[in-house]
């Protein structure tokens, strides 16, 4: 059996022990030593890791073996491994926040389905090596889950559609729930803490509130955060409210979105978040990230519960195009997650716009009335550029038709849209008063007003249209 040194820094920490390969000897045999450092093997007494599976700010992660359990469960042995820039009081607060961090993952986890277990919970005390004096150090173990996170996956097949960044937000969004609930703030939310297992459940891992130790202000040493997941108010050492993690939970959405880092995202000229030209979403669903992500805490969501209702109200179905837009609903406060709730700075419902879940969300009056411009223009300047090359009426108007046809198409699938309408819009004129001034017989003031008489007149047919159908709606209903 292959066991692996925790001792930090230890040069050959891969220990092979043979006889432990028989299960008699494994659960009898007292303890086993490193053979480079002489740290201690099996820990408390039954957890024997076999390799590291990483190392974050204030401690490495191993994964083991619980000797005691029937089936040598797997588990994960967590090493508390303060960055060395710590004075004593520092290093006192960070032990007891390790502690704490057990015992919140001792309250959390056993009430809570998605986050890790706690199985054990044991300060070491082992000599030094290569030195006379003893170290301590503290572990924590908890349940394993098997999969990849998030961040792994992003890696391994690029970005995440909408739709499957709703269902990470909801799931995610449904422990944070609780977790605020039971006054705690995770505080270090990100893809590579949201663990996906073998049936697709995601987990929340890593509830490290040993970060708080160095949030003094000034103090800008290892860890604290995860860069570019951080919130303003998280970053400056100040207070963490449930909005924190929503902040946090923003920065992952758009991370899983666009496949890129948060630095590469945010724009520190402009003070910003640059992400919505890089993905196709719907209205609703930006408005909401755009919330998550603002960088006050009050203008943010103040409670999971919040934006899980913004979320829930873009599944009801799309007000008709042209009725009014219905009263808002009656405003349900915010119901408070925590103390530390940071106020609720306007009901989530009157936030979203055109719900829809969606990819290809419906158009807004504006979108349809350029695309009825855009389509009278190149519809004009069509039938006059075949009109006076081919000097036939039908067949002007058929093949202006099938062009039109393919245009509509175009807009209607969003293949074209925004500035696609003016950039099409301006080579087709170009091109037609190049063809039609030189080779055909237009004049130049024709050839610029006649296109946009067809574009305004569209815009009045279709405003009409707009406003007859909305009546006759009305009156039916
Ligand atoms: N309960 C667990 N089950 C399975 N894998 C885990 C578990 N806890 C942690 N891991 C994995 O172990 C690795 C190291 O985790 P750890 O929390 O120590 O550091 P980190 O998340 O990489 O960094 P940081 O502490 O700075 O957030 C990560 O890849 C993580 O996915």
């Amino acid at each position: 059996m292959k066991i692996h040194c925790t001792r930090p820094g230890c040069p050959k920490p891969d220990n092979l022990y043979p006889d432990l390969d028989d299960h008699a000897n494994l659960k009898t045999v007292q303890q086993k030593y490193c053979t480079t450092c002489g740290m201690p093997l099996i820990l408390d007494g039954r957890y024997l890791t076999e390799r590291l599976l990483g190392q974050g700010g204030f401690g490495a992660a191993f994964l083991a073996r619980d000797r005691r359990s029937p089936s040598l469960r797997t588990c994960v042995v967590k090493q508390f491994l303060p960055a060395g820039d710590l004075d004593p009081q520092q290093l006192a607060i960070a032990q007891g926040l390790f502690e704490r961090e057990a015992q919140v993952l001792d309250r959390l986890g056993h009430q809570h389905p998605q986050i890790p277990n706690l199985l054990a919970y044991f300060p070491l005390e082992a000599t030094g090596w290569q030195t006379r004096t003893p170290q301590q150090f503290f572990y924590l173990v908890q349940e394993y889950i098997d999969g990849q996170n998030l961040e792994q996956e992003l890696s391994s097949r690029g970005p995440f559609s909408e739709t499957e960044v709703l269902e990470v937000m909801r799931e995610i969004l449904n422990v944070l729930e609780f977790v605020h609930g039971e006054d705690v703030i995770h505080r270090d939310l990100k893809p590579s803490n949201i663990m996906r297992d073998r049936s697709g459940t995601l987990h929340l891992l890593d509830f490290g509130a040993v970060k708080e130790v160095t949030q003094a202000p000034g103090n800008k040493s290892t860890g604290i955060y995860s860069a570019g997941f951080a919130p303003p108010e998280q970053m400056r050492g100040r207070s963490v409210y449930p909005s924190t993690d929503l902040y946090a939970l923003g920065v992952t959405a758009i991370m899983l979105l666009t496949a890129k880092d948060p630095e590469d995202l945010f724009d520190s000229y402009s003070n910003a978040w640059l992400w919505k030209d890089q993905v196709t979403i719907s209205d609703s669903i930006t408005n909401i990230l755009d919330r998550m992500l603002q960088p006050t805490p009050s203008d943010r969501f103040g409670a999971a519960t919040e934006v899980l209702t913004a979320l829930n109200a873009m599944i009801s179905p799309p007000p008709p195009p042209i009725s009014p837009p219905p009263p808002p609903p009656p405003v349900v406060p915010a119901p408070s997650v925590t103390p530390q709730s940071a106020p609720v700075s306007a009901p989530v419902a009157t936030q979203i716009q055109a719900p829809t879940p969606t990819v290809r969300r419906p158009f807004s009056i504006l979108e349809i009335l350029a695309s009825a411009a855009f389509t009278g223009f190149d519809g004009g300047l069509l039938v006059m550029v075949l009109w006076s090359l081919l000097d036939t009426i039908p067949l002007s108007l058929g093949i202006a038709g099938l062009l039109l046809a393919g245009l509509l198409l175009a807009q209607v699938r969003r293949w074209i849209e925004k500035w696609d309408l003016l950039i099409v819009a301006g080579i087709s004129f170009a091109i037609v008063f190049w063809v039609g001034t030189t080779r055909g017989n237009l004049e130049v003031a024709q050839v610029i007003i006649l296109p946009i008489l067809t574009a305004l007149s569209a815009v009045v047919a279709t405003s009409l249209f707009r406003l007859i159908y909305g009546i006759l709606k009305r009156l039916i209903s």
